[in-house]
């Protein structure tokens, strides 16, 4: 998994144990904005500031750890998605990569529609007032119960992801008198170039029907008797932190296939189909994502075309992106700790978060990128691993990377682009009280998501 290793500053001159990083950057006080939200800059004394204001008042009015969302960046982001498929396609905001009222209020206002996969998840977008019509469920396991909310508030697609489903949501909707719209969601057989876990389009793995050995086929077939069920399309989704398009054109051909085969078999042209997301963004510089103009394209001209040799009409296409429209806006401001350095290997710097608030690192290996924001330094680079105040020497933030060496105790560092499955996937590990989300835009700063309480932790604890 390593990148290149070079020498760093002098503090590590000769031999740099193993790990995942580059040469230490030119000017560790840049901010590159591959991987900082637009609104990132450093004041003229030095401090970093996002949305107009400097984050040592941030972190003095909010605390740390604490998730700082920028929120003109969020919405620009949302709305070149929707500008790039324009009127004649749906972007639905995967709500699993961070979800909050706040969120929903957002993606209501520029347009954009919602992918939820659970109750809760459900719950937020109405409570928020999204329209049910524009909400999609996925979920490779949803309850009766679910299902049943689903169907009654009327959410436009419900995806339907096994054999059991389809006859469990053909059967509530009956039993509610309604006829359900459906896609089914198919696995293509990609094998995705993303980390094992977040890959989801290869055979061997729990979402959807596979479209190899007719299983898909069958599934339409049975989806096509049921009177509670109003099937639209077919919906692929084919793993996350993708950068490579040619795994989206090889599904979508492949979905555009297996229109063909319905169209031939029973007389239908379903007249949607929803690719799902997976659009990777840049963690660190060496990251160089696409943009959603140049992904909007070639979807477009792939489908359009392997349309026109089926002698189909091109369905309305339907994208699910989560990470590339919050991941990059937002970063976790942390206070420094302690420093441990370890000579000629690394410095360990303990902040006051870690894998409670960011389990990725240690999850899938991911690489992240870290900068000293309370100040700017001109002492040399040290290699760095920072860690977080976890009970588990896997309680790893960012695995590599290099601040100043004069780093003390008390200075702020922030990891940007963790808007995605960062607080999502927060968890209360050794009691964590989860951090809180404020949005920042234009001078003020509000939280959407406050910060967990100790009584909060004891008020489920019943004793
Ligand atoms: C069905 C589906 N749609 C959309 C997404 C969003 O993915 P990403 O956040 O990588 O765009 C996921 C998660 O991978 C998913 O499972
Ligand atoms: N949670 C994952 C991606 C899975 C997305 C949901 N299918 C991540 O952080 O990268």
């Amino acid at each position: 998994m390593s990148r290149s290793a070079h020498p760093a500053g002098p503090r590590h001159a000769d031999v740099l144990p193993e790990g995942h990083y580059t040469a230490p950057p030119a000017d560790l006080n840049a901010l590159d904005p591959k991987v900082w939200s637009r609104t990132v800059t450093r004041t003229p004394e030095g401090a970093v500031s996002v949305g107009g204001i400097d984050v040592t008042r941030l972190a003095e009015e909010f605390g740390t750890p604490a998730y700082f969302i920028d929120e003109d960046d969020f919405r620009a982001r949302a709305q070149a998605w929707r500008t790039a498929f324009g009127e004649g396609a749906d972007v639905f905001y995967a709500g699993k990569a961070f979800l909050s009222r706040a969120i929903v209020r957002w993606l209501h206002e520029e347009g954009l529609n919602l992918d939820v996969c659970s109750g809760g998840e459900l719950s937020t977008a109405l409570s928020a007032g999204m329209p049910a019509e524009r909400i999609a469920f996925h979920g490779n396991n949803k309850s009766a119960a679910e299902i049943e909310k689903a169907v009654s508030v009327g959410v436009g697609h419900i995806v339907l992801d096994s054999f059991q489903e389809i006859v469990r949501v053909a059967h509530i909707a009956e039993q509610l008198g309604k006829r359900q719209r459906v896609l089914i969601r198919v696995t293509v057989g990609v094998e995705a170039h993303t980390h094992e876990f977040i890959a989801t389009a290869h055979e061997d793995q729990k979402f959807g029907i596979a479209l190899a050995d007719g299983q898909a086929a069958e599934a339409v077939r049975r989806a096509l008797k049921l009177d509670g069920l109003e099937l639209v399309g077919i919906h692929s989704h084919i793993g996350s932190q993708i950068f490579d398009m040619a795994g989206f054109e090889v599904a979508a051909r492949r979905v555009v296939s297996l229109l063909a085969e319905i169209r031939d078999e029973h007389g239908v042209e379903l007249p949607e189909i929803d690719l799902g997301g997976g659009l990777g963004i840049a963690y660190t510089s060496d990251d160089d994502p696409r943009e959603p103009h140049e992904i909007a394209k070639a979807l477009g001209e792939i489908v359009t075309r392997e349309c026109e040799a089926a002698g189909l009409r091109t369905p309305r296409i339907s994208v699910e992106p989560g990470r590339a429209i919050v991941g990059p806006t937002a970063f976790t401001l942390y206070e420094v700790g302690t420093i441990k350095p370890l000579d000629g290997l690394r410095t360990y710097v303990s902040v006051d978060g870690g894998m409670s608030d960011n389990i990725r690192t240690a999850l899938y290996d991911a690489e992240y990128s870290v900068s000293l924001v309370s100040r700017t330094s001109d002492a040399d680079p040290m290699l760095v691993r920072v860690v977080g105040k976890h009970c588990e020497s896997g309680d790893i933030v960012v695995r590599d990377a290099f601040l100043p060496s004069d780093l003390a105790p008390g200075d702020l560092i922030a990891v940007p682009a963790t808007g995605a499955y960062c607080r999502s996937m927060a968890s209360n590990y050794n009691h964590a009280l989860r951090p809180p989300v404020v949005a920042v835009r234009d001078g003020e700063a509000r939280v959407i998501v406050r910060r967990e309480t100790e009584e909060d932790l004891l008020r489920l604890d019943v004793g």
